[in-house]
């Protein structure tokens, strides 16, 4: 779908994508990093809107250097921040965009009409946009990315501004552009572990450079914890849990232990029952973006390093 080989975005005082390699294949991708990280950058690069300094990249097999006006044809694009006339409404103004892809009348207004309704739109679309809530203002923005079926869109941010009610169900929506239509999706975020319940790859970026690309399943065995507080006998408790096969280690007054499967929950809940001590808190934690800068085989010994996004509460 997208491959990106050695791009570089440099500004003046900052270079935005450095050296980038990567390639996003048929499904739903979560392109991960902080404020910051490149991924509207990469985004404008990748439609054709803003040269790279250097490197290439190709969309759908077209290259972003020469062939823009092919590319957005066929792609579709929801932009972090909004730009929604406030007197028109989501019909109208997803009728235009509809009309700007070069969809005739009637078949721009019959999409428009598939499309918010499949956003969850329903008799608000005839109301001018100005007084949408932030969620339905992140519809139409998805509505119009889907209206002329484009074979690949790139969302950026679409949770932003969301309550966890309405990211849940932006979440869910962004998963069924695929399943219900095979469209496929590259949808950025700051937060990994929203990205994580909706995309089949996960690529993470930092300060322009590629950090980490899998697949979510190996990504999240790599980066999933359980954090294990017991009232005394650790020493002991990590004895028994390396006993039996599982990867653990001491962390202060916390021992944490490597989620290999679902049954690593009942080992370690049979371990603190056979020893008889108390059990204070049993939690997964998610290692943090900071952290996947460290070999995976000491992230677990460092889970005070500092966030990359400032709280960093929902990567944790
Ligand atoms: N037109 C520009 N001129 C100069 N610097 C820019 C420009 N656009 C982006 N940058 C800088 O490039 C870096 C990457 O910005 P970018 O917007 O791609 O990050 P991001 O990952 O999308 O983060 P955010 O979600 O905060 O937009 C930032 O340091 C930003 O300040």
């Amino acid at each position: 779908m997208i491959a990106t080989e050695s791009l570089s975005k440099r500004y003046p005082r900052v270079t935005a994508l450095d050296r980038l390699s990567v390639d996003v294949t048929p499904g739903v991708t979560g392109l991960v990093g902080a404020n910051g990280a490149g991924k509207s950058t990469l985004i404008k690069i990748l439609l054709g809107l803003s040269p790279a300094t250097e490197g290439r990249a190709a969309v759908l097999g077209l290259d972003v250097a020469t062939d823009g006006p092919q590319i957005r044809s066929l792609v579709g694009y929801m932009p972090e921040h909004d730009c929604l006339p406030p007197d028109v409404s989501a019909t109208e103004f997803v009728v235009h965009m509809a009309r700007m892809s070069g969809l005739p009348p009637t078949a721009a207004r019959e999409r428009t009409a598939d499309t918010l309704r499949h956003v969850g739109l329903y008799e608000e679309r005839y109301r001018p946009m100005g007084g949408y809530s932030t969620g339905m203002k992140q519809r139409v923005k998805l509505a119009q990315a889907l209206v002329h079926d484009p074979k690949l869109v790139l969302l950026d941010e679409p949770t932003n501004g969301l309550d966890p009610t309405g990211r849940d169900e932006m979440l869910g929506l962004i998963r069924r552009v695929h399943t219900d239509f095979g469209i496929s999706v590259l949808v950025t975020s700051h937060l990994l572990g929203e990205l994580e319940r909706t995309s089949d790859h996960i690529v993470v970026i930092d300060g322009g450079k590629l950090l980490r690309a899998s697949s979510t399943s190996e990504f999240t065995q790599a980066t999933a914890s359980l954090a294990v507080e017991v009232t005394d006998r650790e020493g002991e408790l990590l004895t028994l849990l390396t006993g039996a096969g599982l990867t653990a280690q001491a962390s202060g007054h916390l021992l944490l232990v490597d989620i290999a499967d679902e049954a690593t929950y009942d080992t370690v809940r049979d371990a603190v029952a056979g020893l008889g001590v108390g059990l204070v808190r049993m939690e997964q934690r998610r290692h943090r973006i900071a952290e996947l800068f460290i070999d995976d085989d000491t992230t677990a010994t460092r889970e005070d390093a500092p966030s990359k996004e400032g709280d960093g509460r929902d990567a944790a």
